[in-house]
C-alpha cells in the first residue's frame, strides 16, 4: 500500500481517498471513505489519506454465508477474534456463523450473545445462524421465531454439520420461517446412505483406499426431497456446499420450475478432487468429501450459469489434536476464509469464466441478499456503507499455513502457488486488513 498504510496510520475520522481502482469491472474511479460511508470524492479534504489503487480492483466487502467460528466452546480451534481476522484477511466484511458451537446457537439468548461478542471483538460483522432443531438433535424445532425477533434478527437457520433428515421436521421448519422471510440452509447428507463414518467420495478411489464411501445420491436425494418441500411450503431453501453433478441437475430442474432454492459451492469443491486423498492426509478430509474431476467441472459450470448462486467458504477450523488421527477418525473440515478469493480467481477469473462484476455478485451482493442482510453487499456508491476490498488481480504467492491468522492449521492450500489478491479491507469505513 502506498503512500501510507491506512491500517496503521488512519484514525477513523480521517478521510480516506482511494484513487483509480477499477470498480468491480466497471472501470477506474475514485472512492472517498468518510464516517463509515462512501462520500463524493470531489469533497475530499486536503489532508485525506490517499491510497494509490491504480491497477487494483475494488470489490464490495465479501460476505460469507458459511463460516464456523468455534466460539463458544472450542476457542482452542478458533475465536470470534481470530476467525474475523481471517475473514478480513480474505476480503470479507461479514460472516454468517454456523450454529454447531457448544452450546448450540438454538435460542434467542445464544444468538444475541454471539452478536454481542461479534460487536465487541470482531473485525467483520458476525451474523449468527440459528439452529433448525434444539441441540442439532433433529427432533424438535429450535426457537426459530424468538431468534428472528431477537436483536440478532436471525434469518438463516441451519443444523449444518448434521442433515435435517426428518422430512416432516424439514417441512415444519420451512413453513415456520416463511412468516419472516427466513431461509433453511440444509447440509444435505442422507444419514442412511452416508453415515458418520462416510469420508470418501464413493467410487474407484474409495475402493482402492478402503475408505467408507459417501455416494453422490446421499446429497442429491436430500436436495430432491427438499426442493419438493420448498415448493409445497412456498418457502426458501438454501443448499450448503454442493459437491456433485447430480445435485447440480436437481437444482437446475428446481430453478426451472420456479422453486425458491439457492445454493453455494465451496472453494475446495471448485478446485480439489478426491485424488488428494491418495496420501491419506486428514487435511483433505471434509464433509461433503472432495469429488471427481467431472463433479468439479459440473459445479464450476453451475456457478457460471447461476444454477449455483454463491461461493461460501465452509471455513471449518480444527485443532491439531482433532486432525492428527488416522483418516477415518480425524475431524472433517478445512480452512477457507483467507484463501477463498484466491481460489475463485484461479478457477473462475483467470480462465475468463467470471468477470469481477460476477465475483462481486457471487461473493458479496447475492449472499447478503440470501441472508436478508442490510448494509452488506451494497454497491460502491455514495451514501452506502464503506465495505470495501481492494484486490490485486496479478499477484501470486505460495500459501504458507504458518502465516495464517486463523488459530488452526488445517489449510488444504499449504505449499500451493495461488493468486494472492487481497490488498486491503475496510468494514464500515474501518480498515480491518492491509498489507
Ligand atoms: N465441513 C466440514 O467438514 N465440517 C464442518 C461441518 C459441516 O460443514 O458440515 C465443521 O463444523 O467442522
Ligand atoms: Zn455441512
Ligand atoms: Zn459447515
Amino acid at each position: 500500500m502506498s503512500p501510507t498504510s491506512p491500517l496503521t496510520s488512519t484514525p477513523t475520522t480521517t478521510d480516506v481517498l482511494v484513487l483509480g481502482a477499477d470498480l468491480a469491472g466497471a472501470g477506474p474511479a475514485n472512492l472517498l471513505i468518510r464516517d463509515g460511508v462512501f462520500a463524493d470524492p470531489a469533497d475530499a479534504r486536503p489532508d485525506a489519506v490517499r491510497v494509490d489503487a491504480y491497477g487494483l480492483v475494488a470489490l464490495p466487502g465479501l460476505v460469507d454465508l458459511h463460516t464456523h467460528l468455534r466460539e463458544p466452546g472450542r476457542e482452542d480451534a478458533e475465536t470470534v477474534t481470530t476467525g474475523t481476522a481471517a475473514a478480513a484477511r480474505g476480503g470479507y466484511t461479514a460472516v454468517l456463523a454456523m450454529a454447531n458451537t457448544s452450546p448450540v446457537t438454538d435460542t434467542a439468548e445464544a444468538a444475541e450473545h454471539l452478536l454481542d461478542v461479534g460487536r465487541a471483538t470482531g473485525t467483520a460483522q458476525v451474523v449468527p445462524i440459528g439452529a433448525v432443531s434444539k441441540g442439532l438433535a433433529g427432533e424438535e424445532l429450535a426457537e426459530l421465531g424468538l431468534m428472528a425477533r431477537s436483536p440478532a434478527q436471525t434469518r438463516v437457520f441451519s443444523d449444518d454439520g448434521r442433515c435435517v433428515a426428518d422430512a416432516r421436521l424439514m417441512r415444519r421448519a420451512l413453513e415456520y420461517v416463511r412468516a419472516f422471510d427466513g431461509v433453511i440452509a440444509q447440509h444435505a447428507q442422507d444419514p442412511r446412505l452416508a453415515g458418520p463414518d462416510a469420508c470418501c467420495d464413493e467410487g474407484p478411489v474409495s475402493g482402492r483406499l478402503g475408505l467408507p464411501g459417501w455416494p453422490a445420491v446421499a446429497e442429491a436425494g436430500i436436495v430432491a426431497r427438499d426442493v419438493g418441500l420448498a415448493e409445497l411450503t412456498r418457502s426458501r431453501l438454501h443448499v450448503c456446499h454442493v459437491s456433485t453433478a447430480e445435485t447440480v441437475d436437481v437444482l437446475r430442474w428446481a430453478k426451472a420450475r420456479g422453486i425458491a432454492v439457492t445454493a453455494e459451492v465451496t472453494p475446495h469443491h471448485l478446485l480439489l478432487t478426491v485424488d488428494e486423498l491418495l496420501g491419506y492426509d486428514p487435511t483433505f478430509k471434509v464433509n461433503p468429501p472432495l469429488r471427481s474431476a467431472e463433479d468439479v467441472a459440473a459445479v464450476r459450470e453451475a456457478l457460471t450459469d447461476g444454477t449455483i448462486d454463491v461461493v461460501a467458504t465452509d471455513h471449518a477450523p480444527h485443532a491439531r489434536h482433532d486432525k492428527e488421527h488416522a483418516f477415518v477418525d480425524a475431524a472433517p473440515g478445512m480452512l477457507g476464509l483467507e484463501t477463498a478469493l484466491a481460489v475463485v480467481v484461479e478457477t473462475m477469473v483467470r480462465p475468463g469464466t467470471l468477470g469481477w462484476r460476477e465475483v462481486a455478485t457471487r461473493m458479496s451482493s447475492v449472499p447478503a441478499h440470501i441472508a436478508r442482510l442490510g448494509g452488506q453487499g451494497r454497491p460502491l456508491a455514495v451514501g452506502e456503507p464503506a465495505n470495501l476490498t481492494l484486490v490485486d488481480p496479478t499477484r501470486r504467492a505460495t500459501v504458507d499455513r504458518a502465516a495464517s491468522v486463523s488459530l488452526s492449521r488445517n489449510n488444504p492450500w499449504h505449499g500451493r502457488d495461488l493468486p494472492d489478491p487481497v490488498v486491503a479491507t475496510w468494514w464500515a469505513g474501518r480498515a480491518t486488513y492491509g498489507r
